[in-house]
């Protein structure tokens, strides 16, 4: 059965990108408020990466991307070269873990190389940008294609997805998130099972939010419930997105993701990891080389300002997790399936 991509929904955007400026739907805010920032050039987009105001590793690397542009942009005439290399390295402090931050930086790095004028590197950096967007889209449904191919359900099922892997992560349409909207497209979805994923509340404030949207039916649950859900026998796939995936298919996502990876081959249930190849980094042998951001414990301690917990207690708040590669039934990425993924695998595909 093949849908018409005319009347597939890619979900709604992360950014707008107006040629001279980049708009960022302020994920702080949502489900509540749909408030959209204007970056204030490559520092503001660097803010706006680090403050979360865009997530999700693809989101990362597009809007750096679109700040590399924009600072070429708002360069000086005698002074471009050293402000666009400065906005480089600026960008990649912004977060450490998610390697399409440094994947797209490369890229326009790349490009920002063979540049000869301010006017020449202002048009091709916005245009790399703009390539590293719509390749990110192209990808994600290709990513649907090469999972459905994996899940091949024979009749509707229910899946179970944590954080936020869709339009709102990616470029649009989404990873893990982009096999649940194709799964509902083809009529074999039966529900959607999200994690609220505390601390940050991307699954209760973003997943919920975009499968309300359009429509997909979604159940929202406490982190702490995955293992009744699995228990209960109502869903036979895990999909969850990546920030990183090392050379041996190790996999770095949201924190709480390896827990379901445990509960999932407890349970006897599938366990897919989707993420297009500019989160792929073989540069790294396994997951304990990948660097895990650590973020305040406000997070923790406080809810938009109302205190959890006593004050100044001690907070231990990785952002991140690693799932070892011998926990993961499938890792789906555009140039194809890694099916019980190990280094021989991985290096078929990306080396
Ligand atoms: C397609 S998004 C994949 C991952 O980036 C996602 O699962 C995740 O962990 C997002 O973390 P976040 O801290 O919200 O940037």
């Amino acid at each position: 059965m093949v849908t018409n991509p005319s009347s597939r929904s890619m979900g709604t955007v992360a950014m707008r990108w107006h040629g001279d400026s980049l708009e960022l739907l302020d994920q702080r805010l949502l489900p509540t408020e749909e408030h959209w920032i204007t970056a204030e050039g490559a520092a503001g987009v660097v803010q706006c990466i680090a403050d979360m105001v865009v997530r999700g590793a693809p989101a990362i690397g597009i809007s750096a991307a679109y700040g590399v542009a924009l600072a070429a942009r708002h360069a000086g005439a005698d002074d471009w070269q050293a402000e666009v290399s400065q906005a480089i390295q600026e960008l990649a402090k912004s977060r450490p873990t998610a390697v399409n931050l440094f994947w797209a930086l490369e890229r326009m790095e790349q490009v920002f190389n063979s540049c000869d004028s301010l006017s020449d590197a202002a048009k091709r950096l916005a245009a790399e940008a703009v390539r590293i967007h719509e390749e990110d889209l192209a990808a994600n449904l290709a990513m649907a294609d090469h999972a459905l191919g994996v899940i091949s359900p024979v009749q509707p099922i229910s899946v179970l997805t944590h954080c936020n892997t869709g339009a709102l992560a990616t470029g649009g349409y989404g990873t893990a998130l982009g096999v649940i909207r194709r799964l509902h497209e083809e009529r074999l979805l039966t529900r959607v099972y999200a994690d609220e994923t505390r601390p940050w509340l991307q699954g209760s404030r973003l997943t919920a939010w975009e499968l309300s949207r359009d429509d997909i039916p979604v159940t929202l649950n406490a982190d702490g419930a995955a293992a009744a859900i699995m228990a209960s026998g109502k869903v036979k796939w895990v999909i969850v997105g990546a920030d990183r995936i090392t050379a041996n298919g190790d996999v770095a996502n949201k924190i709480g993701t390896y827990s379901l990876a445990v509960l999932a081959r407890h349970h006897d249930i599938g366990f897919m990891v989707v993420a297009p190849s500019s989160t792929v980094d073989m540069s790294l042998a396994s997951g304990i080389d990948i660097p895990i951001e650590q973020r305040d414990g406000t997070e923790i301690r406080e809810i938009r300002g109302i205190q959890l917990a006593p004050a100044g207690v001690e907070v231990f708040n990785p952002v991140f997790d690693v799932t070892p590669a011998g926990l993961i039934d499938a890792i789906v990425t555009e140039k194809g399936v890694i099916r019980n993924p190990d280094i021989i695998g991985m290096r078929a595909l990306f080396s």
